[in-house]
């Protein structure tokens, strides 16, 4: 079984006493680090999963779980789930591990995005269509700015548990169980709608099931196919200032795309007819993940069939629980969610819990504190997961440090999300590290939920289409605005990264 190259004294340790500045030197060893432990798919040790079972979570305290009235109902619906099909299969998993660890080295990017919490109410194929399509939108601006690769990642088909701040909500006098998503309770402000109930556990599978079923169509059936550049565009936004960016861009994608067909592209080739799009969860609700985590017949590991990636909240990341003691073990790609009160040696530590063979794509580190939090605090714990020559990808989730209360509605401001993904950008610029990724709540609809960006949302229009069931998304053009600078934030990077190159005037990695 292979160790890590950097924790054993490879190129890292070889580099830290050389004399280049230590940022930049460090993360070129990255790369170097993530070529020589090319390990796919994860494995871990035996000592590492010794004492891991499908079941061993148990032993552990699992924070934000529902407290059910009747047991013996949820482990019915859970039997029941368990007899069921998995919702994905290992390989998909294991491809996705490779697309990520691209994502680690600057040779790709996520866009990782999704509704807050998906609800039963708003199932339907106009939604997941409109989600779908402006994830495609958003990556082609992303790919066309940034020369890289983009790794589609839906906040989608499972993503149902919502780990609260407080177990009540306090309204008019009545105070009844916070709603948890759709999954465990309802959002209803009634007694009955609070109470959670196991049957949701099998909706919200089938749910799962019939999103992914649609969005397997959508890849790989035609929909997707670069030839539809210019379709993509959501009908109300065709005359917005984003939608038009758009419209622009679409138009010389499709330029190039007719260029190289006349130089002999096969238009038919799967390149150009389909697109690889995963699905992600937060693993929070554990009875749910295990009833899904699945023996692979072919490597003998366990993987969680629940969604190709999922990852583990900030509120139940604490080395000694539950979560973290599940996702040690299985061979998905995961990621973990880190604010500002994550402390450099503890994220080293469980780092090296998620990923003790420090496998590339296997772990992302997806960070949320708002801007002035993240200026601070990022640079210390790159700096320690460098030191540590951990492999690892870090992804911006401008959304979960930015949430304030307006006019009772529980918002975000766009200059704020954007704000933090600017500084995001900046430190791992200073750093000489790698942005890997960015991780949004958005959807495909017209909503109100977010102020500002182009789409002008007021303070006063909140209320006029604020569908979310708890946190605020960017709306479709809020995220296509958020896509262009991005975009423009990577095409940065790699003039940069160019630049560096011919001065040079030799060869030196992309990193
Ligand atoms: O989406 C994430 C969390 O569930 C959400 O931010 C918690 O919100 P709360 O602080 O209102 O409980
Ligand atoms: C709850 C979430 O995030 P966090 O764990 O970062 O609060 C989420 O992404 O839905």
């Amino acid at each position: 079984m292979q160790s890590s190259a950097a924790l054993r004294g490879g190129p890292l340790a070889a580099a830290k006493h050389s004399g280049a500045p230590r940022c930049r030197r460090v993360t070129r060893v990255t790369r170097a680090v993530a070529e020589e432990l090319k390990t796919v798919p994860f494995q871990a040790n035996a000592d590492h999963l010794q004492k891991w079972s499908n079941v061993s979570w148990r032993n552990y305290t699992a924070l934000q779980q529902p407290s059910y009235p009747d047991q013996e109902e949820v482990d019915k619906a859970c039997a029941e789930i368990a007899s069921f099909p998995p919702l994905v299969f290992a390989g998909e998993c294991r491809t996705l591990q490779e697309r990520l660890a691209k994502c680690a080295t600057g040779d790709a990017f996520i866009l990782q995005g999704g509704d807050c919490a998906e609800a039963f109410s708003q199932f339907n194929a106009n939604r997941i269509r409109d989600l779908f399509r402006l994830i495609l939108q958003m990556s082609v601006v992303m790919m066309f700015g940034g020369g890289v690769p983009v790794v589609k990642l839906g906040r989608l088909a499972g993503q149902f548990a919502k780990p609260r701040s407080a177990p009540m909500e306090d309204k008019d006098g009545l105070s009844l169980p916070s709603y948890r998503g759709d999954i465990i309770n309802g959002p209803e402000f009634t007694e009955a709608a609070r109470v959670p109930d196991p049957w949701r556990l099998v909706r919200a599978y089938n749910q799962s099931a019939a999103t992914l079923n649609l969005l397997r169509g959508f890849a790989t059936g035609g929909y997707a196919g670069l030839d539809r550049v210019t379709k993509w565009n959501l009908d109300f936004m065709a005359n917005s200032g984003e939608g038009k960016a758009y419209t622009d861009l679409a138009r010389r994608v499709d330029e190039a795309i007719s260029f190289m067909n006349a130089c002999g592209l096969d238009m038919n080739s799967s390149v150009m007819k389909e697109t690889e799009f995963y699905v992600s969860h937060e693993c929070l609700l554990m009875n749910y993940e295990e009833a899904l985590t699945r023996e692979d017949s072919t490597t003998g590991l366990w993987y969680g069939c629940s969604g190709h990636f999922l990852w583990c909240g900030e509120r139940t990341r604490q080395l000694d629980n539950a979560h973290v003691e599940y996702l040690r073990g299985i061979g998905n790609p995961i990621g973990v969610k880190v604010s500002d009160k994550m402390d450099p040696s503890e994220l080293v530590a469980l780092i090296a819990t998620l990923n003790p063979e420090n496998t590339p794509g296997r772990l992302a580190v997806i960070v949320r504190m708002g801007a002035k939090k993240l200026r601070e605090k990022l640079p210390t714990l790159i700096e320690a997961v460098q030191q540590a020559g951990q492999v690892v990808a870090w992804v911006c989730d401008p959304m979960h440090g930015n949430t304030e209360e307006v006019q009772g509605y529980k918002t975000r401001r766009y200059d704020n999300i954007k704000a933090e993904v600017e500084a995001f950008f900046d430190v791992h610029e200073e750093c000489g590290s790698v942005p890997g990724g960015i991780h949004l709540e958005m959807t495909g609809d017209n909503v109100t939920e977010c102020i500002g960006g182009g789409a002008c949302v007021s303070e006063l229009d909140l209320s006029s289409r604020y569908h979310t069931h708890c946190d605020p998304r960017l709306n479709a053009e809020q995220a296509l605005e958020m896509a262009f600078y991005v975009a423009s934030r990577l095409r940065q990077r790699r003039e940069r990264i160019q630049q560096e190159k011919e001065s040079k005037g030799k060869s030196v990695m992309l990193y």
